[in-house]
């Protein structure tokens, strides 16, 4: 019997960068029985990542010692979810201390593999040094990018075009990414704009992203049917394959998506289910974002003068500890908890919400949102348009290319520190909301129908959607691959 391919996924520690990997782990094995899946992670994300399997799945788990205090971050930190955004620099630099333990597991697995070549390393945007190892040990290997082809590229052509911090116009155009057009300075995330090419966040980055280019290939959990400008981006740059694969999302109802807590989905979708088709704007910022107190008061004012239904998934504003205890009656409008209870107006959500569950409701309408690229895959597989409100990273072009590029999208505010006015909100959810939304709503259900064609798998017809044959194609360029793994030191 022929021998089966393993498949080695490592996540970054975070859940933006865990569920997508996750998805793509659970995809692979309802594709064929013929693939032993692993998923490498430290111990408390393992620990976390089990109860997410499904029972009967094969899928295996392995652990990768990390002590996060050992790297001067508080104890038991191995997610970005429960580390501060300034210490999430300090998380992706200990990583690096993963490599020595990550090629020994690599070669374990290959000591228990006769036909070496039959092993493939999926590996994080964050983890260029995996490209590294296996070159030493000659295994195939591939990125695995959450984010789009558009937004990465930006993100890609501003680290490796450093400094931008002395850029004295507005707006500048990317040399290597003319197609993006112009990109405003207050579009650039933090550690890019205060970037000098000296600090902690550019030599991470720098060395990170110039190691892509010893790797195999580029998949995308993207569609290339409407993301084609940002993949040919890479193809061009590195001159290595890039297959899009998206959306790779966990399909609802799929455990606790590596976080528990927040609320019962049985709640939400009783409360959904009793309001109208269409009426209910969801605001969440991902897992990890949070905005500013004066910002948060301002959304809560919106939300309640702009009338709507509304789910909003709230954590501690910037500045308090992210996991303490969310404090109503000091960062929300005077009575705004009662208010929304007693009208019935909305549900405040503490930390985590079901999103899938609620933005596959028909019940929503619109996604306010920070623009990290699951959000969006997740919002506009339903056809939920997006009223954007970018955080940080690739985000800022995630949202310019929702808005300028394929219309889905009106932007809000931009960044954590800016001015947010109720007022101007309220405009925007109109905006998308209301009969004058009627063009990105449109515009939203066409890239829904899109995304339904790129994984659409036909036997009848024999059609093959742009992301079946994306998976088709790695998956046939891993197995050709027959490279003689040398297991030296
Ligand atoms: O209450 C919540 C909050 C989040 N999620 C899920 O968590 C994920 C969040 O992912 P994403 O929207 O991409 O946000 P981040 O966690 O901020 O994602 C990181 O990873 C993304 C993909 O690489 C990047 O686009 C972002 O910039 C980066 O911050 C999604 O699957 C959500 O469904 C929930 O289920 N419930």
């Amino acid at each position: 019997m022929a021998e089966k391919q393993s498949i080695v996924l490592f996540p970054f520690m975070a859940q933006g960068h865990i569920i997508p990997f996750l998805a793509l782990a659970l995809n692979l094995e309802q594709k064929s029985k013929n693939y032993n899946i692993i998923i490498i992670n430290t111990p408390h994300n393992i620990q976390k990542l089990q109860p997410s399997l499904p029972p009967n799945s094969s899928i295996k788990l392995i652990t990768i010692p990390f002590i996060s205090s050992d790297h001067n971050l508080p104890p038991n930190t191995e997610n970005t979810d429960t580390v501060p955004y300034n210490l999430v620099i300090k998380l992706l630099q200990a990583s690096l201390s993963l490599q020595s333990p990550f090629k020994n597991i690599i070669k374990n697995i290959l000591t228990q593999q006769p036909q070496k070549h039959k092993l493939c390393i999926i590996s994080d945007i964050f983890f260029g040094w995996t490209s590294i190892v296996a070159k030493e040990l000659g295994v195939f290997h591939v990125v695995f990018s959450g984010c789009s082809g558009f937004g990465l590229a930006c993100y890609y052509s501003l680290w490796m075009n450093l400094p931008h911090r002395f850029t004295n116009s507005d707006d500048f155009s990317l040399s290597d990414f003319p197609e993006a057009r112009l990109i405003q300075r207050n579009q650039l995330p933090n550690n890019i704009s205060q970037a000098d090419g000296f600090d902690d966040w550019s030599i991470f980055q720098r060395k990170n992203l110039s190691n892509w280019v010893n790797s195999d290939g580029i998949l995308f959990n993207s569609v290339s049917d409407f993301d084609s400008v940002g993949l040919n981006y890479f193809v061009k740059k590195l001159q290595i394959p890039v297959w899009s694969i998206g959306p790779v999302v966990l399909s609802t109802g799929n455990g606790s998506r590596g976080k528990g807590g927040g609320v019962n989905p049985k709640i939400i979708k009783a409360w959904l289910d009793s309001k109208p088709l269409n009426s209910v704007l969801f605001v969440c910022f991902g897992s990890m974002n949070t905005i500013s107190s004066e910002q948060m008061m301002q959304l809560g004012i919106a939300l309640e003068k702009s009338g709507n239904f509304f789910i909003w998934v709230v954590r501690p504003p910037i500045g308090f500890d992210i996991n303490s205890e969310f404090k109503p009656e000091e960062w929300l409008p005077l009575g705004f908890m009662e208010k929304t209870v007693e009208t019935g107006k909305g549900i405040i959500v503490n930390d985590w919400a079901p999103q899938v569950e609620i933005l596959s409701h028909g019940s929503v309408s619109a996604f306010l949102s920070h623009c990290g690229w699951n959000s969006v895959l997740e919002s506009l597989s339903y056809g939920v348009p997006i009223l954007g409100w970018p955080m940080a990273a690739e985000q800022f072009f995630n949202c310019k290319f929702l808005e300028e590029e394929i219309g889905v999208c009106v932007e809000v505010a931009r960044g954590k520190s800016c001015e947010v006015k109720y007022e101007d909100i309220v405009e925007k959810i109109e905006l998308v909301m209301s009969e004058s939304g009627v063009k990105i709503r449109e515009n939203a259900c066409k890239i829904k129908d899109m995304i339904r064609n790129a994984v659409r798998d036909d036997n009848e017809d024999g059609f093959k959607g742009s992301s079946v044959r994306g998976i088709d194609e790695f998956l046939s360029a891993a197995e050709k691959s027959n490279k003689a793994a040398t297991l030296s030191e």
